[in-house]
């Protein structure tokens, strides 16, 4: 598929931790025959660590600072579809980087989340202590950042990758066929 209403638009996936942004995203850039990029990966790969080593042994600012950094460098590209770690939109100076292409906001239930990460260990904010509680404060926290997305998804229960997929891209085309300057990769 060519997507000719993104004219090569950047898509940013943003969303908690679990809701799926990087198989969404994949799947996407596999659709629109564009490039996927995660950037917790590129953090992984830049620095030889794992995300749970670069947090025990540098800290979540350090963290923080790095995912930045990749954000930066990441922003220029066209054709992308970039899924973010789930605490990208904390950090105000982030946006201006995310909004340099489409925001795309994976809303998805606290009880779905539940069912994607009880055994998952891969992340460190959601090691210790009780799942529901830890993921209730994130997004109780990150909610309003979220929800400056130019486009909200809802998870739907039992919704497989291609029906979001389908939906997420009819969302993206009514939000541009609504906001026709937004869909330019340069100055938004
Ligand atoms: N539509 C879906 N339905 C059910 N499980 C999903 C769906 N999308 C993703 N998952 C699963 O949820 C987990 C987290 O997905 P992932 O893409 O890694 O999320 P994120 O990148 O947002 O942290 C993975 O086990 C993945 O297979
Ligand atoms: O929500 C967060 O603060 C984090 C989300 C993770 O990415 P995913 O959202 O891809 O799991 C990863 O960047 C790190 O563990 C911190």
């Amino acid at each position: 598929m060519t997507a000719e209403f993104l004219k090569g638009t950047n898509l940013y996936l943003v969303g908690m931790m679990g809701s799926g942004k990087s198989t969404l995203g994949k799947y996407l850039a596999h659709t629109l025959n564009y490039r996927f990029i995660d950037t917790d990966d590129v953090i992984v790969q830049a620095i030889g660590h794992s995300i749970n080593d670069i947090f025990a042994d540098q800290g979540e600012a350090a963290f923080r600072n790095i995912e930045t950094q990749v954000l930066a460098q990441v922003a220029p590209y066209t054709n992308t579809v970039i899924a973010t770690g789930g605490g990208m939109v904390i950090q105000q100076k982030n946006w201006s980087y995310l909004q340099s292409g489409l925001v795309v906001w994976l809303n998805v239930s606290i009880d779905e989340l539940m069912t994607r990460l009880s055994r998952d260990k891969s992340r460190p904010l959601l090691k210790a202590g009780n799942l529901r509680d830890k993921l209730t404060t994130l997004l109780d926290q990150r909610q309003q950042r979220y929800a400056q997305a130019d486009v909200t998804v809802t998870y739907q229960t039992g919704e497989k990758v291609d029906a979001v997929a389908k939906r997420t891209l009819e969302a993206i085309q009514t939000f541009i066929t609504e906001n026709p300057s937004t869909s330019s990769t340069i100055d938004r």
